[in-house]
């Protein structure tokens, strides 16, 4: 597996931890920013990082700000992207089962770093459960296709 990760200013510690997390596991990844000690605008790295998933170059992305709301809204307006903004084990674990999510998004200003290395170590490792719920994502394709 390949990701792809990115923060703004309010999420560089979450962010140099699940990179440790990721070395640890042995997963692939590519940092996207920030470099950065000043403010910087969530949507310079989310975007980026939501293309470079939807268009196969990644498996998946992580991305983190203060508060991950941002970073969301922001990644799922990219066609293909099912960003999911979790701060739990249980919802990680189903938004990957039951929402094949490709993005995480998490906030360093809500969560502290072990339990977003404990979210995320479960969303890296949880697979999607297909069968209903691919009925439901398709779904949602469907709409995504008509209304570009
Ligand atoms: O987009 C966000 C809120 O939804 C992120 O939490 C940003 O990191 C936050 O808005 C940055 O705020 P700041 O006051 O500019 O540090």
């Amino acid at each position: 597996m390949k990701v792809a990760i990115a923060s703004d200013h309010g999420g560089l510690n979450i962010r140099e931890e699940i990179k440790s997390l990721m070395t640890e596991m042995g997963i692939e990844f590519e940092d996207f920013g920030c470099e950065c000690s000043t403010s910087v605008d969530y949507p310079d790295y989310a975007v980026p990082v939501a293309q470079r998933v939807a268009s196969g170059e990644f498996d998946r992305g992580i991305l983190i700000c203060g508060t991950g709301i941002g970073m969301s809204i922001a990644a799922n307006k990219v066609k293909g992207i099912r960003c999911a903004l979790v701060h739990d084990t249980f919802s990680a674990q189903a938004t990957r089962e039951h929402n094949n999510s490709n993005i995480l998004a998490m906030g360093e200003r809500v969560i502290g770093p072990g339990l977003a290395r404990d979210v995320a170590k479960v969303w890296l490792t949880t697979e999607f459960l297909a069968g209903r719920h691919e009925t439901r994502i398709n779904k949602i394709k469907e709409y995504e296709d008509q209304s570009l």
